[in-house]
This record gives structure tokens, C-alpha cells and sequence, in this order.
């Protein structure tokens, strides 16, 4: 059936923004219905052109902007937009951090929790340069290995060397491996074709210690030349104390493949994190922000409120570093973790930093929690931090019938965490403090926030 729509594609017309969504695009409506339009910020009066309709929303492009947000800066330009990197470069910071606060308690309210408080969000003073790694697609651009980011939702490669959110000792390193891989004349990947060698360029770098790492993703078990590559790489990066091939055979968006082959050095780097010494391995989580990691770490620790005499569990437990900070406050922390080489860090880390009264176990925290349930643990406080999809419904479970007196929920997806919270209150959980949000990926639409949740029935 045919619906007639407000707006056709082709079209040009004048509209009012009123909204950002989840993505940073501005919203506009014609007739309740909504288009969606990148580069345009609340308040601004734009001439769009329909790009693509769909039964329920529109896409479009900006034409002109006609009255300008005057929130609106323009520190980095185009390119920076348009690739992802730093989708919201054009709003204000302070715009920026109020958006994030406005979202998670939007979200709330969607679902009638409009009595939820939402903090204003805990930025950066410098909210540039912050990010610790990065992972860089590598492609042959005009006949030239060349590394740069991807025009969004394409795989079209835009040469970049400031990525601008990125710490730019790796900026640096990223363009001294680029420009080496180029004089042995290594091949960059072609998705197309599946065929080339170097997939993508990965550097970590310690915010405190400066060990960086170096990984060269290939698809190829062989790395052609890799001795004086290697060896040239040390020569020239002398922070560098790990270089590391990663084989990925496969055709796949996923970036590292299961295979690491240490080239050189460590098969880690160390960092520190709250006084903390943290090993970390190449296909480890690691919080990519470490300067506001230590204010959310700090956060879910006062949240926790721990005297010494609790049983922790901490889900989805990394390298242990939220495990590992609240071992020293708390009776016994049990962390659990699906990725074998992370649990691996952990326990290192435990041994590195002297603490004896964490357990790391590796297994999906649903079946973790569900067995340790069946054993009869009985946490205190639950801690979760978990990857963007949130909680399975069966770890829920476990966790209510566990019956912890607090739950703490590190979110960095607020869809996500209402949805959980909904679901924590059929086990009589309730939000117990103000919901805090910290800005861990300034300049992007990312929002990470500190819940906590208090067991109100017996
Ligand atoms: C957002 S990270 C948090 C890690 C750690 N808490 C930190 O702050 O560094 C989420 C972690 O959950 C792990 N993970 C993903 N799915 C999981 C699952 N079903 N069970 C246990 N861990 C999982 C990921 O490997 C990742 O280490």
C-alpha cells in the first residue's frame, strides 16, 4: 500500500531543528513527521533536501544553513563530521554535555521515570586529544598506502593524520608506521577483493607509564618483511615496548582476528589507573578515556559504599580494574569476564598489585552469575559494566534472587540501562541517588553514566 508522505525525495524546503537524536543528527518535522539531518544543531533554521524517505522518517541534507545555532563552533571542519570521528565537533562542549544529560533523562521520562534525577554530565577541561587507542583502517588511496577513518556509514577511506580526539603521541606513531609499512612496500588490504595484507593499525599508549603498543593487523599469516619493519619501528618510536601481528583471515568488520603474533617486546603494555598498576593485552577492553575513567571508577566506588566488610561481584570485569580498585575497600571481589586473554590480565594484575582477595572467572556473566546463584553466593554489591547491549535477562534474574543491597550500573548506552533498571525493579531495585553521566568520548555522541540501585522489599 502507498502512504502519502509529508516530504518527497528531491525536495528541497525550510524547516526549524527542534531535537538532536541519539547520533548527534538534528530532527525536524514536517507533520509529525520526522526528518533527520546531519550537521544541524537545535534552533537552527535550515533549507534541507530529502535524500531518502522511509514510512516513518526522512533523511536529509543541509543546504543552507539560514539562522545559525549559536552553539554552533567549527573547530575541525568537515571531514571530522562526516567520518565519525567527532560527530559533534560542531556543538559547543558545555552543548554537548548538556545533551548527554538531557538524553539519559529523556530516555527516563520515555518510560514514565520522570521523578529520576539526572546530574549535569562530568566533562573534561581539555575534551580533545583524550583517547588512548586507536584502531586505523588501512587502504590503498590513489595507488599509496594511506591510513584515515571512514566517511560514515561507508568503508570510503578519508586520509587523516590529526585524528583530534586521539592522544597525539599515537597520531604520531600511527603515521611513522604508515610511512614504513609504505617503504617496504607492503600491501594495504582490499575488502573488495579480500586480497593485500595490512588490515588496520591499532596503537595503544599508557596514559601515565607512555609504554605504547603497536599492532598490525594483517590478513596473511606472513608479514612480508617483518624483521626490518619491526626493528624500524622500534627505532623510530622509542616509547614503544610492544609490537604485535594480528592475523584476521577473515572477510568481517570485526577488526582483530584471533591469532597475535609478538614481534617485539611485551605481549603487553602497563598502565596505572587510581594508583593501580594495569597489564593489558592487545585484544583486552581498556576504558579509552583514562582521565575520566578514574572519576567514574572513583564514582561507582563511593556509590558502592563499601566499609571493608562486603562480597563484590563485579560483571563483565575487564582487566579487572574496577574488580581490582574495589578489592581494596571491600571483604572479597568475584570478577567475571568472557575474553580468555582479559581474564588473563586480571589475574596478573591481582598478583602485580598484590591484592589477594579478588577471583577472576572467565565465562558469560548470564551462566557466571546464574551458577554462582546456585552455589549460594551472596554479593553485597553487584557492580556491572557491561558492553552496549546491556544486561541479559538472566543475569538479571540471578542478580535479584541474589538479593545484593546495592546494585551499581556502569552504562555506556542509557537506552539500554532504562530498559535494565525496568527490569532490576521486578526485583524490587529501585534508583537510590542521582543518576550521575560522565563524559568518557567527548566530541561524539557517546554517553556513559553511574546508576545506583537500592533493594527496597526483602
Ligand atoms: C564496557 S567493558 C567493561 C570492562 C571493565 N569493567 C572496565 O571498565 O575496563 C565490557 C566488558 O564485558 C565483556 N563482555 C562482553 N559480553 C560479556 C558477557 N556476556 N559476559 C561477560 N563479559 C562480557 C567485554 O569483553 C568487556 O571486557
Amino acid at each position: 500500500m502507498k502512504t502519502n508522505l509529508p516530504v518527497h525525495k528531491g525536495e528541497e524546503l525550510d524547516v526549524t531543528i527542534i531535537d538532536l537524536t541519539y547520533q548527534g543528527m538534528g530532527v525536524a518535522k514536517v507533520d509529525n513527521y520526522p526528518i533527520f539531518i546531519e550537521n544541524a544543531l537545535p534552533e537552527e533554521k535550515i533549507t534541507v533536501k530529502v535524500t531518502k524517505t522511509t514510512k516513518n522518517f526522512a533523511f536529509g541534507d543541509v543546504v543552507k544553513i539560514n539562522q545559525v545555532s549559536p552553539h554552533r563552533v567549527n573547530p575541525k571542519g568537515r571531514v571530522y563530521r562526516q567520518t565519525g570521528i567527532a560527530p559533534l565537533q560542531h556543538l559547543e562542549y558545555s552543548e554537548q554535555l548538556k545533551f548527554k544529560q538531557h538524553q539519559v533523562a529523556e530516555l527516563f521520562a520515555k518510560v514514565h521515570m520522570d521523578d529520576v534525577e539526572v546530574l549535569p554530565t562530568i566533562g573534561m577541561a581539555n575534551p580533545t586529544q583524550y583517547r588512548n587507542k586507536a584502531q586505523v583502517p588501512v587502504r590503498q588511496v590513489q595507488g599509496k598506502l594511506t591510513t584515515g577513518f571512514y566517511k560514515k556509514n561507508s568503508h570510503q577511506l578519508m586520509p587523516i593524520e590529526d585524528y583530534y580526539i586521539q592522544d597525539p603521541e599515537i597520531d604520531k606513531a600511527i603515521v611513522v608506521v604508515r610511512d614504513i609499512l609504505r617503504k617496504y612496500h607492503e600491501a594495504a588490504y582490499d575488502e573488495f577483493h579480500h586480497s593485500g595484507t595490512i588490515r588496520t593499525i591499532m596503537v595503544r599508549r599508557g596514559y601515565y607509564s607512555h609504554e605504547m603498543m603497536v599492532v598490525i593487523v594483517t590478513r596473511t599469516k606472513h608479514l612480508p618483511m617483518a624483521d626490518v619493519v619491526t626493528q624500524e619501528i622500534q627505532a623510530a618510536l622509542p616509547e614503544v615496548v610492544s609490537i604485535i601481528q594480528n592475523v584476521n583471515q577473515k572477510k568481517t568488520n570485526v577488526i582483530l582476528g584471533p591469532d597475535n603474533n609478538v614481534l617485539y617486546g611485551k605481549s603487553t603494555i602497563n598502565d596505572q589507573l587510581l594508583g593501580l598498576t594495569f597489564a593489558i593485552s592487545a585484544g583486552s577492553f581498556y576504558q579509552v578515556n583514562p582521565q575520566q575513567t578514574e572519576k567514574l571508577y572513583q564514582l561507582a566506588i563511593d556509590q558502592a559504599g563499601l566499609t571493608g566488610n562486603e562480597t563484590v561481584v563485579d560483571a563483565y570485569s575487564g582487566i579487572g580494574t574496577i574488580s581490582l580498585t574495589m578489592a581494596q575497600h571491600a571483604k572479597q571481589v568475584y570478577g567475571v569476564e568472557i575474553v580468555p586473554s582479559a581474564v588473563e590480565n586480571a589475574k596478573q594484575n591481582a598478583d602485580k598489585n598484590g591484592i589477594k582477595n579478588a577471583k577472576f572467572v572467565l565465562g558469560s556473566a548470564e551462566k557466571v552469575m546464574a551458577k554462582w546463584q546456585e552455589d549460594g553466593l551472596k554479593p553485597d554489591v553487584v557492580v556491572v559494566d557491561p558492553p552496549r547491549k546491556g544486561l541479559d535477562a538472566e543475569f538479571i534474574k540471578s542478580a535479584g534472587e541474589m538479593a545484593p543491597k546495592k546494585v551499581v550500573y556502569i552504562s555506556c548506552n542509557p537506552s539500554t540501562l532504562v530498559r535494565d533498571v525496568q527490569r532490576f525493579a521486578e526485583y524490587g531495585y529501585e534508583i537510590s541517588a542521582p543518576v550521575q553521566p560522565v563524559d568518557q568520548f567527548p566530541q561524539t555522541p557517546h554517553v556513559e553514566s553511574v546508576t545506583v540501585l537500592e533493594r527496597t522489599e526483602k
